[in-house]
This record gives structure tokens, C-alpha cells and sequence, in this order.
């Protein structure tokens, strides 16, 4: 079982242009769709997409279009009553799959909706195998809220994996010694903010066949406690670094389409492969696999097993010193 919390939902409104963006234009659509979101409900979507039990844990009520579009979708999920509705996210799709977000802050979350959350995640997270914190933090939570639940759920023998950003992201940073993840999903920007590093260059130096710079910057979070870095670069892959080694995939070849829930796609391939038993260049396969299928697919459209192409993926072991440019193929 794994168990989603994601207190900052959305409704992902998907404009698809036929034309490039032109700033300060008017453009007109032919159509517009509008999908559940958030980062803890996309994996939620993954999972259930392949056949795996979940539970997406979220703040809203019952009359909020966010919780009957789930409904609809069948996805599983708990909620705690909240005052106001999810907010709406937009994104603005181009031809050659160049993706715009306009994200809203969102709606504030009162102190005892998130206390509420805490307990119904420690509930639900003794029963599982994996709990996922993921995506921005609403209005009145406080940046540290990610280390608190860490700590909070570290009696239960659920592992925990964390995708998040910005002032969140930095705050756990600061308590990984003692509210460390087993799993952080950061891309190039998030791992720049993470260790300083330059997000263009991380993804870079990836493109052009060099991800050791992406592993150095991952393992940095290793040397803080954090079991397994799965460090996402757009169209250049992935690194996984854990304490024993370092592995880094590139994707097949896809046409991008929009790449909304790319990352959360990953994280879910991940965590899938990782309940059946999958080795770590396993796992890193099938997150590159599911990352592409889901740049592959229009909007918010998240992959189910049958987009996968995971032999087109190729995973290769980078030396143990991620200094040092020496890979060998697995
Ligand atoms: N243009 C692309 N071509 C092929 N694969 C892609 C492309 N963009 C993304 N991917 C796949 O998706 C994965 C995740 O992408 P990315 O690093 O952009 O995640 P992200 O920024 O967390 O995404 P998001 O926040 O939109 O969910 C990559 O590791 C890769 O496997
Ligand atoms: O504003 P946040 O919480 O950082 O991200 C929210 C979001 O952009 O993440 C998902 C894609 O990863 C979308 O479903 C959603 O709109």
C-alpha cells in the first residue's frame, strides 16, 4: 500500500496551443481539460493506473469538484474537511511540447485540518509500505510541517519518500539529521536549491553523456542521512544514488507533449518497482520509463503499464567515486 499526502490539491486546467506561446497575445483553444492534481495525487494516479492499492490523503470537502473528479476516476482516498476549495493550477501546452505552469498558492490550511492530516496519515501509514509527502505547502503551514511528519511517522516501519520545493524543501534540508527520508525525488532546480549547485548545468552536463556532476550534488543529501536520491533531469533522465551506489538512466526516445506530472510519475514508477522487489537500477528503470510515458501523453494524462517502453531505457552504473568519469554498463 502506498499512502499519498498532499495538502496543497489542485485541479490541473490543461490548455493545449496549436501554435507557440506569444506573450501578450490572445490565443484560442479548441479544447480544454481539467484533471485532479497535485504531486501526491498524480502518484496516486500512477499507482492505482498500474493496479496497486493507495490511498490519497488530502484536505477538502466532499462537494469540492477536486474530490468528485476523483470519485469519478475511482482513485482511493480520505480526506479532512477543510474551509474553501482546492485551488486551480493552469498549464499552457505548446506544439513542440514546451510546458507553462501558473500554480495559486492555494488554500490556507487552519491549524487543525493540518492536525487532523498528521493523524490520519500516522493511521494509515502503519499499515503501509510506503507514505509519499509531496508537492508545495498551502497557506499558514509552517515550512518545517515535511520534518515534523518525518519524525512523527518514524515508530512505524513505513518508508518515507519526499518530493517537494522551494522554502518546504529547504527547511527539511535543514533537519535531515534527524527527520531524513528514505527517498528524495528533486529536479535539477530543486537539487540546485538543495546543494548550490547549478540547475542548467546538473541537467546539462547529463545531456551531454556526464551525469556525475547530478550524482555529486545527490550524494550530498546521501552524506545527511537520506537512504536514496532519486535526482530527476528532464529530458536528460535520472540519477539514483543510494549509500551503496550510483546509477543513471536516459529515457527512450518520446515527442513531448506535456511533461505535467513527469516527476510525480517517476517517483510512482519507483516506489512500484521497489514494492516487487526491484533491485536500484530496477527501480531507476521503470521511474525513467514512467517519467517518459508521461511527457509522452497531452495534459495531465498520467501513464498506466501499457505506456511504458522500459527496454528502451538504458540504465548504466557510474563509478563509486561520483568524481570519477569510469561507468560500466548493468
Ligand atoms: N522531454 C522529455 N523526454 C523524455 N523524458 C522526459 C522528458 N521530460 C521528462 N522526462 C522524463 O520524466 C522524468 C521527470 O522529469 P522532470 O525531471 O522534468 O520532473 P519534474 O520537474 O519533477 O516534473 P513535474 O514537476 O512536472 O512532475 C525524467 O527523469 C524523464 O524520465
Ligand atoms: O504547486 P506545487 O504543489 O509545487 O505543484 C503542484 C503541481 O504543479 O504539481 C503537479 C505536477 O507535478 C500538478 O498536478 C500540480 O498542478
Amino acid at each position: 500500500m502506498i499512502i499519498t499526502l498532499t495538502a496543497n490539491p489542485s485541479i490541473d486546467r490543461t490548455v493545449a496551443l496549436a501554435e507557440p506561446l506569444e506573450r501578450g497575445a490572445v490565443h484560442r483553444t479548441q479544447a480544454a481539460t481539467s484533471d485532479p492534481g497535485g504531486k501526491g495525487v498524480n502518484v496516486a494516479r500512477v499507482v492505482a493506473n498500474a493496479g496497486a492499492s493507495t490511498i490519497a490523503l488530502l484536505p477538502g470537502n466532499e462537494d469540492d469538484p477536486l474530490l468528485k473528479a476523483l470519485r469519478e476516476i475511482g482513485i482511493g482516498h480520505r480526506t479532512v474537511p477543510s474551509p474553501g476549495t482546492a485551488r486551480i493550477n493552469l498549464t499552457i501546452t505548446e506544439p513542440d511540447g514546451t510546458t507553462t505552469k501558473i500554480n495559486q498558492a492555494g488554500t490556507p490550511l487552519p491549524h487543525d485540518v493540518r492536525a487532523r492530516l498528521a493523524q490520519h496519515l500516522h493511521q494509515l501509514g502503519a499499515g503501509a509500505a510506503w507514505v509519499v509527502l509531496a508537492g508545495s505547502l498551502p497557506p499558514g503551514v509552517p515550512d518545517d510541517w515535511y520534518a515534523d511528519l518525518i519524525r512523527s511517522l518514524r515508530d512505524l516501519s513505513v518508508r518515507v519518500a519526499v518530493d517537494t520545493s522551494d522554502d518546504p524543501l529547504r527547511a527539511l534540508a535543514l533537519r535531515l539529521d534527524d527527520s531524513a527520508p528514505h527517498l528524495m525525488k528533486p529536479n535539477a532546480e530543486e537539487l540546485a536549491q538543495l546543494t548550490g549547485f547549478d540547475a542548467e548545468l546538473l541537467e546539462q552536463s547529463a545531456a551531454q553523456g556526464d551525469p556525475t556532476l547530478a550524482a555529486t550534488a545527490s550524494r550530498v543529501l546521501i552524506d545527511k542521512g537520506v537512504e536514496a536520491v532519486l535526482a530527476t533531469l528532464g529530458a536528460a533522465g535520472a540519477v539514483l544514488v543510494t549509500r551503496t551506489g550510483a546509477w543513471y538512466a536516459t529515457p527512450p526516445p518520446i515527442v513531448p507533449r506535456s511533461t505535467v506530472g513527469a516527476g510525480d510519475s517517476s517517483l510512482a514508477g519507483y516506489l512500484l518497482a521497489h514494492l516487487e522487489g526491484a533491485d536500484p537500477p530496477g527501480c531507476l528503470r521503470r521511474a525513467v520509463a514512467y517519467g517518459a510515458a508521461a511527457a509522452a501523453l497531452p495534459g495531465t494524462a498520467l501513464p498506466a503499464p501499457r505506456h511504458l517502453n522500459l527496454d528502451a531505457v538504458t540504465v548504466t552504473a557510474l563509478a563509486s567515486d561520483p568524481q570519477s568519469k569510469e561507468a560500466s554498463n548493468v
